[in-house]
């Protein structure tokens, strides 16, 4: 189904702004506009001009807002057709009438994601970057909003849309070889190409972790025995007093959560009681808590004081768990190379903590570009295909490889993608977006 009739919907967030717009878009959005709007008329505006004017109810003539209205002439707009957008108020109260007023002069509700729909419909966008406006718009961290942007900008596609060309060249080959085999058609490279065009898309793949991190965020947990030092710890990579501290083992109860963003990835830090064997129920139960919490944890620090005597160490799973010798300031009880020493107190060790912590949630990749989950699935499917395609004979090679290449084609939504694919592509988006 491609409809072009005028939509409209707020592309504000709800609630109270200094400027809050309303976007229409569709065949016809220019004579919507004219009846709605007092000053000069948008079907006489040239595209890219702001003009001030008034927004009206075009039932009864009454003075909705003063607004600005901002003309785009198909094609030349985000979505390729006429669209224009009112920079009212930013009251839900007046956001609404001018609503109201839209859908009076015929246009209907947006769906979430339609603009952005229709901007892929009418090839302004691919389904990469479709999918990156969406992550662009739900960025919580710096990583994120980089890792999208560059999608947007098509990073992605051109990637994809090398690989794409690298394996319909394949297929061109092996099909001239089976339709004239005399002809001395160069013998075919077909293994090669197939291992190069694979490690590229292992390549992509191996930043999926790095993406998931970026848009997700992940949890940090503070693990160790009372008094180690954890949320003195956890202070210093705040920047700010959050947890209380004190020399008395047994001073945080509870756990305790606190965002903090660590090179542009959004993290949650927990902070813990500390862990011993304990009669206290109270305390049994905060311990309880805290080996649960580092069950779930994406990262765990295992915090323990250099200056007392090293404990035994709880169970941790030692795979996602970074060692940190606390108190360094303070003269050490016990070396151990698989340690970092810091100090809460001084600073010293805090740069090289935070090192650890990137590198052990993202590896050396640092996450390029954005994958959706789609994207990660599609990618797995392309690479089973060529996987394939190396097993089998070369005149039974070309029907995984095709596959492949649909598989391909579908990450840009080129060729032939089913509407389901569109459909889930743009089921998570806002209405507005
Ligand atoms: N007010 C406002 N701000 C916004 C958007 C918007 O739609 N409206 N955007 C929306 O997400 C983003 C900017 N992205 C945009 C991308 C393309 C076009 C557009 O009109 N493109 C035309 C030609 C534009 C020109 O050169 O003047 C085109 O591609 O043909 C507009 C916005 C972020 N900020
Ligand atoms: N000299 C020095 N003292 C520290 C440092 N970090 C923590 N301390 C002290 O160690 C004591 C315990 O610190 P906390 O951060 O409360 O320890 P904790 O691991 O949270 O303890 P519980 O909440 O009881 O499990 C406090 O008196 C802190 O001032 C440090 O880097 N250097
Ligand atoms: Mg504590």
């Amino acid at each position: 189904m491609r409809l072009r009739d005028p939509i409209c919907a707020i592309a504000t967030p709800p609630g109270k702004g200094a400027i809050g717009v309303v976007r229409l878009s569709g065949e016809g959005a220019l004579e919507v506009a004219a009846k709605v709007w007092r000053g000069k008329d948008p079907r006489r505006l040239k595209g890219g001009r702001f003009t001030l004017g008034e927004v009206v109810d075009p039932g009864t003539g009454e003075v909705l807002d003063q607004a600005l209205l901002l003309v785009f002439r198909a094609p030349r707009s985000y979505t390729g057709e006429d669209a224009l957008e009112f920079h009212t108020h930013g009251s839900p109260a007046v956001l609404r009438r001018v609503l109201e007023a839209l859908y009076r002069a015929g246009a209907r509700p947006a769906g979430p994601g339609e603009f952005t729909l229709r901007a892929y419909l009418n090839g302004k966008l691919d389904l990469a970057q479709a999918e990156a406006v969406l992550a662009l718009v739900e960025a919580e961290g710096d990583l994120a909003r980089r890792q999208a942007l560059r999608a947007l900008e098509g990073a992605f596609s051109r990637r994809i849309e090398a690989l794409e060309n690298r394996l319909l060249d394949l297929l061109a080959h092996i099909q001239a070889l089976l339709d004239y085999p005399e002809e001395g058609v160069e013998p075919l490279e077909a293994e090669r190409t197939i291992r190069e065009v694979s490690a590229e898309v292992e390549g992509l793949l191996a930043q999926a972790r790095a993406s998931r991190l970026a848009q997700k965020g992940a949890r940090l947990a503070l693990i160790g025995a009372p008094n180690a030092g954890k949320s003195s710890l956890l202070n210093a990579l705040l920047g700010y007093e959050r947890a209380l501290v004190s020399p008395i083992p047994g001073t945080t109860r509870d756990y305790l959560e606190a965002p903090l963003e660590l090179f542009g990835v959004p993290l949650v830090a927990v902070d813990t009681a500390g862990v011993r064997d304990t009669e206290d129920p109270l305390e049994r139960a905060g311990v309880e808590r805290a080996l649960r919490i580092a069950e779930e944890a994406d990262l765990i620090l295992y915090v323990v004081d250099r200056s007392a005597p090293k404990p035994a160490p709880p169970p941790l799973p030692w795979g996602r768990t970074l060692k940190v010798a606390t108190k360094a300031d303070l003269p050490p009880l016990w070396e151990d190379p698989g340690f970092l020493p810091v100090s809460s107190r001084t600073g010293e060790g805090m740069d090289r903590l935070k090192e650890a912590i990137h590198w052990a949630l993202l590896g050396e990749g640092g996450g390029e570009f954005l994958l959706t989950e789609r994207q990660v699935e599609a990618l797995h499917r392309v690479r089973e295909r060529l996987l394939e395609a190396l097993s089998l004979p070369q005149d039974l090679m070309g029907l995984a490889l095709q596959e492949a290449l649909e598989a391909l084609s579908a990450l840009r939504g080129r060729g032939e993608v089913a509407e389901a694919v569109v459909a889930r592509v743009f089921q998570n988006f806002c209405v507005g977006k």
